[in-house]
């Protein structure tokens, strides 16, 4: 019996399992999905990224493929700014677009991207919307937020102590009624000329090395704290490097992507997961 085909790639250590699946044929129940990013009885992922004709989910978007985008417990989610540089990284070695500059759809809205000669990807990951603030509890501890829209929500907390001290094993507390669906929770240490280290703890996952569109809403947040609506700043997470600009109804994120594997799934184990 033919497997199914699978990638695993990472964006600053946000892994991720691609399934190429052009025609979306796959049966991608949140079953399957949990039990891929399961680390002992999967394959083990932060996240799943369907490689999927536009045409065939359905959902609208000008670019020709579309990143169907899962959380590692099946949920779906609306971005993920890591994830769209590995996808794209895909795109262009699978040689399923033309050049290296093209759009991509995603529940957000579509995301044009440029991979470069490195293979690092800037992503235009449209605007990082500041919309209240808020507080999240991390072992009982409030902590107050500037809270982002960057596609997907976020609460930014701007911390005194250095951010590798906390423990972020449990889901901290947040207001369920302000962030009704989730809220990815970013905490941040300002370290001067603008430039910000960061952990998070994802909507869906757990604590992960980096979050895309987290680093996008900690430079955001940042800044309206600072008075201003624009700047540039890299961002240090625990996978990596990556570097945002915000600007007044648009932001860029630029960072490495990778390829790590590829294979096939065997579809006894597939099917049984129903
Ligand atoms: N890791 C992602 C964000 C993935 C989605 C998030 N967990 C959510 O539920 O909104 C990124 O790199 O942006």
């Amino acid at each position: 019996m033919a497997g199914i085909e699978f990638l695993k790639g990472h964006g600053t250590q946000n892994d991720f399992v691609l399934l190429p699946d052009a025609d979306g044929a796959l049966d991608l129940t949140e079953a399957r999905v949990a039990a891929l990013c399961d680390r002992r009885r999967g394959l083990g992922a932060d996240g799943v990224l369907r490689v999927v004709r536009t045409a065939a989910i359905g959902l609208p978007s000008e670019g020709e493929w579309f990143m169907d985008y899962r959380n590692a417990d099946g949920s779906i989610a609306e971005m993920c700014g890591n994830g769209v540089r590995v996808f794209a990284r895909y795109l262009v070695e699978a040689g399923l677009v033309a050049g290296r500059e093209f759009v991509m759809g995603s529940r957000a809205g579509d995301r044009p991207v440029r991979v470069h000669d490195d293979l690092s990807v800037t992503v235009h990951m449209g605007p990082a919307t500041v919309t209240g603030s808020s507080v999240t509890t991390v072992a009982g501890r409030p902590f107050s937020g500037v809270a982002v829209d960057v596609g997907n929500p976020h609460l930014v907390s701007a911390v005194d102590e250095d951010v590798s001290s906390l423990d972020l094993r449990d889901q901290p507390g947040f207001d369920r009624d302000f962030f009704p669906h989730g809220v990815n929770l970013e905490f941040v240490n300002m370290l001067g000329d603008g430039a910000l280290r960061m952990r998070v703890h994802e909507r869906g996952v757990g604590e992960t090395r980096a979050c895309g569109t987290g680093t996008v809403a900690a430079v955001a947040a940042t800044l309206h704290l600072a008075g201003a609506d624009s700047g540039s700043s890299t961002v240090d997470i625990p996978g990596g490097r990556v570097s945002v600009t915000v600007e007044r109804g648009a932001s860029t994120l630029t960072g490495p992507a990778e390829i790590v594997a590829r294979g096939e799934l065997d579809e006894h184990w597939w099917a049984g997961l129903g």
